[in-house]
């Protein structure tokens, strides 16, 4: 389907300032400069006043407009860069140590042995159950938009509602298996884009066979390090996940492959950056724009929880933006497959801290409503600036996280308060979405938008972050679409030059994009230690990541090894190994 071509740039959108560096620290440093540029609704479009994809909304009389965001909101404490914690995580359990949420039978064995099981854990995810056999059920949509809480009865079967079938839009993944990917497809190395904790993120071209030109995100993961993070298990799951969704909001596995010390994950390069960034820059979003970002995101989630997935890390730093602005949801490592119910089905405790929902803190099971906290967690934070509840102790932070009050900024419109406090109500069984995807798309707060408009990519993006640059997939696309491509334009897609280079990358940090791609992720005195984490791998360790030619269909392969990517230099050709 025809996508809108993104438009000229808003006039009434004030130029944000530089943003800071990184993470938390962006926050920081907003909160100290009087210089942060303050967005109102109807600055982002004066002739819409409605927002992106919505139709004649109602002005909200119900609360004062614009009132300034410190009038309300609670004096925050320093923040801090907001860290995944995965099954395992010690520091988490330290904080933990002093809360007693250890009520569950795990803790009964003492601290110790606790510490030792989630290693344990960590080793195999199956410590977490997988539930029954499914029970679909069709919500009573009509009935529960007149209902003030989604509340479950107790022992009442509830699933992944599968109402939005009309809104799927399972575009087939081409196959092409005479196409093997190898890292020599997309070498050299354009820029890097991000660290991780287990590795780096750059930005690759495709140098040969179909889809030459076009630029990717590929994550480059040392096996060394997963082995001596005990995160095997995580990067099969981002793998495996990530081929079973398809979807315009999430993020696309295109390739995966291997090389004797590396893992590699070929992905849609999102050169709109993370959500967050965005949102440091604005401060905070008017609340159509937070509508837009919150909406794509409920059909993500929708998707994945449709085929019984759960994400359990939604936070903003999550969160990509494509070239036109729309979101792509990203970083799969927590997922959990097999979760067909709202409050159970996965045990562990992960996730960021501060946006952990209350029953994964309590270990008393958790579903798919996890998510819908998350989402309510980016909502309130897209919309303040701070997720709620935020502080940088910990133990505070989650007893806050447990059973503070949720302070409501009153420049929210009464449909907004009811969403966020129905994504944050605690207690699952009456959370917004406990019913399914479709009975959050009926909140009231949503009421506006064109759901299927949306979900066809159709309604023009609030924030376009990447105005002025033609992406090469773009240029293809003009084309195909009878536009004009120059000759410029085409040796743009076969070769990207410096400039142009700067212009992708315009929306990720310098400290990452101006780094040399060669750059280990570590020093030298880490290699004894990687040799011996090395030596832990057997040929089965990361068997199943490469393509096995039954799975979803992928291009995925078990490269040729490579002495080292990070070398300076193209790699050197060496033998095919066998770890597949
Ligand atoms: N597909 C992508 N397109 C563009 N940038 C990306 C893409 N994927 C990741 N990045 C960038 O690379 C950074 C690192 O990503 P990665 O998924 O490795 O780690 P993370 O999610 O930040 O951290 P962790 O692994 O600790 O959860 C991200 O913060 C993001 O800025």
């Amino acid at each position: 389907m025809a996508r809108a071509p993104p438009s000229a740039v808003d006039p009434s959108l004030p130029p944000p300032p530089p943003p800071p560096r990184s993470g938390r620290k962006l926050i920081n440093a907003m909160f100290r400069s009087n210089q942060q540029q303050q967005l109102q609704p109807g600055d982002l479009d004066p002739n819409n006043e409605n927002g992106p994809g919505e139709t004649d909304a109602e002005p909200d009389e119900s609360r004062p407009a614009n009132e300034p965001q410190s009038a309300s909101l609670p004096n925050h404490e320093k923040p801090s860069p907001r860290k995944t914690i995965f099954p395992g995580g010690k520091n988490l359990i330290n904080s933990m140590r002093n809360l007693s949420l250890r009520s569950k039978p795990k803790a009964a064995a003492g601290a110790a042995d606790w510490e030792k099981q989630w290693d344990e854990d960590d080793e195999d995810s199956s410590e977490e159950e997988e539930v029954g056999p499914l029970h679909f059920q069709d919500p009573p949509v009509e009935e529960d938009a007149k209902l003030p809480a989604q509340t479950v009865p107790e022992n009442q079967e509830v699933s992944v509602i599968s109402s939005d079938d009309a809104l799927e839009w399972d575009t087939a993944v081409q196959q092409n298996l005479e196409e093997k990917p190898d890292i020599q497809m997309f070498l050299p190395m354009l820029r890097v884009l991000g660290k991780g904790s287990f590795g780096k993120v750059v930005l690759v071209q495709k140098r040969t066979g179909k889809d030459r030109g076009g630029l990717y995100a590929m994550k480059i993961l040392r096996k060394s390090h997963l082995v001596k993070r005990r995160q095997i298990e995580r990067t099969k799951t981002e793998r495996k996940v990530l081929s079973l969704v398809n979807h315009p909001f999430i993020m696309k596995l295109h390739f995966a492959f291997q090389s004797e010390d590396k893992l590699y994950l070929v992905l849609d390069y999102c050169p709109g950056g993370e959500l967050f960034f965005h949102l440091s820059r604005f401060r905070r979003f008017p609340e159509r724009v937070a509508r837009f970002f919150a909406a794509e995101l409920l059909l993500a989630i929708g998707h994945i929880h449709k085929r019984g997935i759960i994400f359990r890390d939604m936070k903003p730093e999550n969160v990509l933006l494509d070239a036109d602005g729309n979101v792509k949801l990203g970083d799969f490592g927590l997922a959990k497959c097999g979760i067909v119910h709202p409050l159970e089905g996965a045990l562990s405790m992960c996730g960021t801290p501060e946006y952990m929902a209350p029953e994964v803190l309590a270990q008393a099971g958790h579903g798919f409503c996890v998510d819908y906290w998350g989402l309510g967690m980016i909502l309130y934070e897209m919309m303040t600036g701070l997720p709620p509840w935020y502080t940088t102790d910990r133990a505070k932070l989650f007893r806050k996280l447990k059973s503070a009050p949720l302070d409501i900024p009153s420049y929210f419109s009464a449909q907004a308060a009811s969403c966020v406090t129905g994504l944050l109500e605690r207690d699952p069984r009456r959370r917004l979405g406990v019913l399914g995807i479709r009975s959050a798309m009926e909140h009231s707060f949503f009421r506006n938008v064109n759901w299927r408009a949306l979900y066809a990519r159709r309604v023009e993006p609030p924030i376009r972050p990447c105005e002025g640059w033609k992406s090469p997939e773009s240029i293809r696309y003009n084309e195909e679409m009878g536009g004009q491509a120059s000759v410029d334009d085409f040796a743009a897609i076969e070769e990207i030059n410096a400039c142009d280079l700067d212009a992708a990358v315009q929306n990720f940090e310098n400290q990452f994009t101006r780094m040399p791609v060669e750059s280990e992720d570590h020093g030298s005195q880490h290699q004894a230690e990687e040799l011996a984490a090395l030596s832990e791998l057997n040929a089965d360790t990361f068997r199943g990541f490469s393509y096995d030619g039954k799975e979803h269909p992928l291009e995925i392969s078990n490269q040729d090894s490579s002495t080292s990517l990070d070398s300076s230099g193209p790699a050197h050709q060496v033998q095919p190994h066998t770890l597949d």
